[in-house]
Formats: C-alpha cells, sequence, structure tokens
C-alpha cells in the first residue's frame, strides 16, 4: 500500500459560487504522526477532510486548485471508494454507523474498502481482514461483546469506537477522525483518545479534526488552525499550546504566552506558500508559530 506523508497543497474548495469554503490550504500529515486541525464552527475543518476523501461532490462541493497526494500518489479527483482503496479513510463526524446492522457486519462492511488494492490476492485478503478484525476488538473489547447487537442500539461513545473500528477494518495508512470526541462524556473522551494514541503507536498515521483543542493538542504533534477557509496559525502542537492566541481563542486562558514561547507575526513564506513550515524539515532547528498573513 502507498505510504507516506499525506500532503495537502494549495488546496482551494467551495460549494457552488457564493462559499468559497476553503482558501489555499496547506499542510502535512507525516507518516507515523497524528496532526491536528482546529477552528471554529464553519471554518473548513469538515470541508478539509472531505478534499482529502473524495466526498466533496456529495455535499456540492468542487476542489478549485490545490492536490493531495498520499506519498508520491495523487488522490485528488478520485473517488471516495478509490481514495480508501489507497490508503486514506474516514471516520465522519457524527459516528455514522450502519444503525440497522449488527457490530460484527459494520465491521465487514468496513473490510470491504481494503478489496480494492489489486495487491492482495483472495486468501490474503481474508488473512488480513481476519488481523484486522483481531486488532479491532483488542483496542475496543466491548465491540467484541456486542458483535451480534445491533449498532444503533450501541451507547454514543460505542457507537464512536464502531466507527473508528469499521474504517481500521479497511487497514488505512492514515485515518481521517472527524470531531471524534463531540457529545462524548469527558471520560468517554478520554478513552477514545487513548485509542487514537494506540492506534498511532500501531504504525497508522492521524488527521484529527477537534473543537476540544487541548486534547487535539495533547494528541498531536503538529497542529493547524483554520480560520474561515485559510489556516492561520500552524506549528508543533506543544508550541501552540503555550501561545498565547491559541489560549485565548481556543482554550479559553489568558494567561500571559509563558517564556520561551515563540510566536512569530512573521509575513507568511514567501512564494510557494507551502505550508511546509510546520513539516519536520522546515521546523527542524527552532520550531515557530508562523501566522499566514497572505
Ligand atoms: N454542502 C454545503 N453547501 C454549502 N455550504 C457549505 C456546505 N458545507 C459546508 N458549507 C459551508 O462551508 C464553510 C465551511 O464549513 P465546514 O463544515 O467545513 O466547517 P467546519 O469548520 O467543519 O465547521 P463545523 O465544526 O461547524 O462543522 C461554512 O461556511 C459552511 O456553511
Amino acid at each position: 500500500m502507498a505510504r507516506g506523508t499525506l500532503a495537502v497543497r494549495d488546496l482551494s474548495v467551495s460549494y457552488g459560487r457564493a462559499v468559497r469554503a476553503l482558501r489555499g490550504v496547506s499542510l502535512d500529515v507525516p507518516e507515523g504522526t497524528v496532526t491536528a486541525v482546529l477552528g471554529a464552527n464553519g471554518a473548513g475543518k469538515t470541508t478539509l477532510l472531505r478534499a482529502i476523501s473524495g466526498t466533496l461532490p456529495f455535499h456540492r462541493g468542487a476542489v478549485d486548485a490545490g492536490t493531495v497526494r498520499l506519498g508520491d500518489r495523487p488522490l485528488t479527483g478520485l473517488s471516495p471508494s478509490a481514495v480508501v482503496a489507497a490508503g486514506v479513510v474516514q471516520v465522519p463526524e457524527g459516528r455514522r454507523v450502519f444503525g440497522r446492522l449488527t457490530v460484527e457486519e459494520n465491521l465487514r462492511a468496513g473490510a470491504l474498502g481494503a478489496r480494492g488494492r489489486r495487491s492482495v490476492d483472495r486468501a490474503g485478503a481474508a488473512e488480513s481482514t481476519a488481523a484486522a478484525r483481531e486488532r479491532v476488538l483488542e483496542l475496543f473489547p466491548v465491540l467484541a461483546k456486542r458483535a451480534r447487537q445491533r449498532a444503533g442500539l450501541l451507547s454514543g461513545g460505542e457507537q464512536q469506537m464502531l466507527a473508528i473500528g469499521r474504517a481500521l477494518m479497511a487497514r488505512p495508512a492514515v485515518l481521517l477522525l472527524d470531531e471524534p470526541t463531540l457529545g462524548l462524556a469527558p471520560l468517554m473522551a478520554e478513552r477514545i483518545a487513548e485509542t487514537i494514541r494506540e492506534i498511532n503507536l500501531q504504525g497508522t498515521s492521524l488527521l484529527v479534526i477537534e473543537q476540544n483543542a487541548a486534547l487535539a493538542l495533547e494528541l498531536s504533534s503538529a497542529a493547524h488552525v483554520l480560520e474561515v477557509g485559510e489556516v492561520a496559525l500552524h506549528g508543533p502542537s506543544a508550541e501552540l499550546a503555550g501561545s498565547d492566541e491559541v489560549r485565548r481563542r481556543y482554550l479559553g486562558v489568558s494567561e500571559d504566552t509563558p517564556e520561551g514561547v515563540a510566536v512569530s507575526d512573521a509575513a507568511a513564506p514567501s512564494g510557494d506558500h507551502a505550508g511546509t513550515s510546520g513539516t519536520p524539515e522546515a521546523s527542524a532547528g527552532r520550531p515557530v508559530l508562523a501566522r499566514w498573513t497572505g
């Protein structure tokens, strides 16, 4: 399966003529990392995931410019099933499980996403599906207990586990999570966060959209803040968590920026606007929170 960095470059998206939802968004999810995207309601977070997963057309949206790649494989313009087959799988907001199907049937449906991979023969596919199922049930033992129950009868937290488990059945290289803790009690949200860490430790990269900025920054190594369709701030998550602006606007704290945290109002990187100042190459050395101004 293609692996490598999930790279979004200069992505602009609109819904019809009236709504320009994303403008020139660039970000990287380096292989093996958790990257977070924060932002207020309507900032364009879900639109970003739709553009990556190929589901924009279902929402009457279109990519006007820019590219999405996984390693050297272009994803822009692919159908959602081709994106899944390429190794990028989205868990949609609102934990949309198939409510009338059982937990087991939901998991089996998730495995269908991996079938597009030509390199896997039938026997190999069955074996990988069994291994993926085992891994999912280890991560979420409650799903084994509820295997024959209808998914619609699970609690909110259990449905989120099933939604993530179903996505993992497609054995993704990159998992896209849209608001995984939305509406969950704090304890359940923490459990989901632990699972995200575990999934990452097992080798899957994750792009996590979260309104719970504190949790997102804790989970991720790098984060991007979207404001009205543009990347307003990006940098290593620990640095962002210490930034006065992020603390005030997204973490609800008003203390001064702790010493040693660099917050730069530097002009936007010139020319390529590649957004790579959030990548390991560019942030090697002293990490800086860059504010895009152009
Ligand atoms: N199907 C659609 N048709 C028209 N406009 C849309 C559509 N979906 C989203 N938008 C608009 O695009 C912009 C970005 O929306 P998006 O849902 O991506 O933001 P978000 O950051 O995910 O917000 P939320 O957290 O509220 O879901 C908003 O102005 C929204 O109203």
